[in-house]
């Protein structure tokens, strides 16, 4: 059961309310690592940055803690500027991706260090600290290893100590760099919902880190795609997986990720479009229609959910709204509740997700069936999302 915590008035040291990044920008030597990064961060809210390894996301974790200083833009809480005061001042609790455990110190010991802190002083009773620290233990299923020394911990348990030690501070605002990625899965799905309902119950708000774009969906109200230290897209999980700002977000959302297929428009009388590396195919309906406005030999990237994907022998007829192209079983995973089959399609590779009962098999010729409504286009040269 969660025990939430109440503020104490006469122990309030931290100002929260929202915060807000405005412009922060970082250069290491000749890498621009981070851009012209402007988010925000309300109270309550857990707001997730996914993208992948060397996007930044540790960059920006560590200049709002005030380990880093920026090269450009600013910080503010609640509409006070922030960025200016030191590390030690700005009471973020900052879970670090390498974890900065003390080896010396019991499990109990590393998660109660912030509020034993000399800035703590007097804030917290040892019944107080010790109520804090047996909640996100219990909370993170690691109570049993209180008096265990780090060094007798597997890496997930590591990293969830670290995690508790964030999560028992009462801060400003609480940045987690990758809080889970090393448990296994089933603990994974259990805390990203456990986490996300009690931070969302609290008033600091919550930047939550990882290179998952699944967990930066499940966990968060909402989030931002950081790719080449350049935000790409915020919005909530259903906007950025409905509408994918670009090719490069799209490939990094869902599970498996939007298949990107890229065709020209073939030479002919009859609308057909040829898949890189592929012979070309006439195609009717609604995928004919996007092609339309093309100039003969013009490119187009179609983005198709594996989802939205049905596989059919070749040769069935279609439905109303349904158009199709042909390709080839490459491979088959059979995953319990559904498949994923990866289909080669000229010499591009599609993923669908169909049900578990399909019998299909590499090597067949299979008819890909897609609704054309569903099909999403990005600009052959921009990447950036049509329409
Ligand atoms: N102190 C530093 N000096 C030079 N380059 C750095 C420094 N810190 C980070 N970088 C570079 O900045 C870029 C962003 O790194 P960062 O650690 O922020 O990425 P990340 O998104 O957190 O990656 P990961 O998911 O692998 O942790 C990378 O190219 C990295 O090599």
């Amino acid at each position: 059961m969660l025990t939430l915590f109440r503020r104490e008035p006469a122990l309030q040291m931290a100002d929260t309310g929202m915060l807000a990044i405005d412009g922060l920008g970082k250069r290491f030597g000749k890498l621009q690592a981070l851009q012209d990064v402007s988010l925000s961060v309300r109270e309550g809210e857990v707001f997730a940055i996914t993208g992948p390894s060397g996007a930044g996301k540790t960059t920006l974790a560590r200049l709002i803690s005030g380990l880093e200083r920026p090269d450009a833009g600013g910080l503010t809480l609640g509409g006070r500027p922030f960025g200016t005061l030191p590390a030690q001042a700005r009471r973020v609790a900052h879970m670090f991706e390498s974890y900065a455990l003390y080896p010396t110190l019991t499990v109990a010991q590393n998660v109660a260090s912030p509020l034993a802190a000399p800035a703590s002083a007097g804030r917290w009773t040892a019944a107080q600290q010790r109520q804090r620290v047996d909640e996100v233990l219990a909370l993170t299923e690691i109570a049993h290893l209180r008096d265990r020394l780090p060094s007798q911990l597997s890496g997930g348990q590591k990293q969830r100590v670290a995690l508790c030690r964030a999560l028992a501070q009462d801060p400003s605002v609480f940045v987690l760099d990758e809080p889970i990625g090393h448990l296994d899965a089933k603990l994974r799905h259990l805390l990203r919902g456990e986490i996300r309902r009690r931070q969302s119950q609290l008033r600091p708000g919550t930047l939550w880190l990882t290179p998952d774009g699944i967990e930066a969906m499940a966990v968060s109200h909402r989030m931002a795609v950081l790719i080449g230290g350049r935000i790409q897209q915020i919005g909530t999980p259903d906007e950025v997986f409905a509408r994918p700002a670009n090719v490069q977000v799209a490939r990094l959302i869902g599970d498996p990720a939007m298949n990107v297929l890229s065709v020209a428009l073939a030479q002919g009388t009859s609308p057909s479009l040829a898949p890189d590396g592929g012979a070309p195919q006439a195609v009717s309906g609604a995928l004919a229609q996007r092609l339309a406005p093309m100039a003969r030999g013009g490119r187009l990237v179609l983005g198709l959910r594996p989802g939205d994907l049905a596989l059919r022998p070749p040769g069935t007829a279609l439905l109303e709204g349904e158009d199709s192209f042909a390709a080839q079983v490459y491979a088959v995973e059979p995953l319990g509740k559904h498949r994923i089959v990866t289909l080669s399609v000229g010499s591009q590779r599609l993923r669908a997700k169909v049900a578990a009962d399909a019998g299909w098999q590499a090597q067949q010729p299979v008819q890909v069936v897609v609704r054309g409504e569903r099909l999403l286009s990005f600009d052959a040269d921009s990447g950036v999302l049509q329409g």
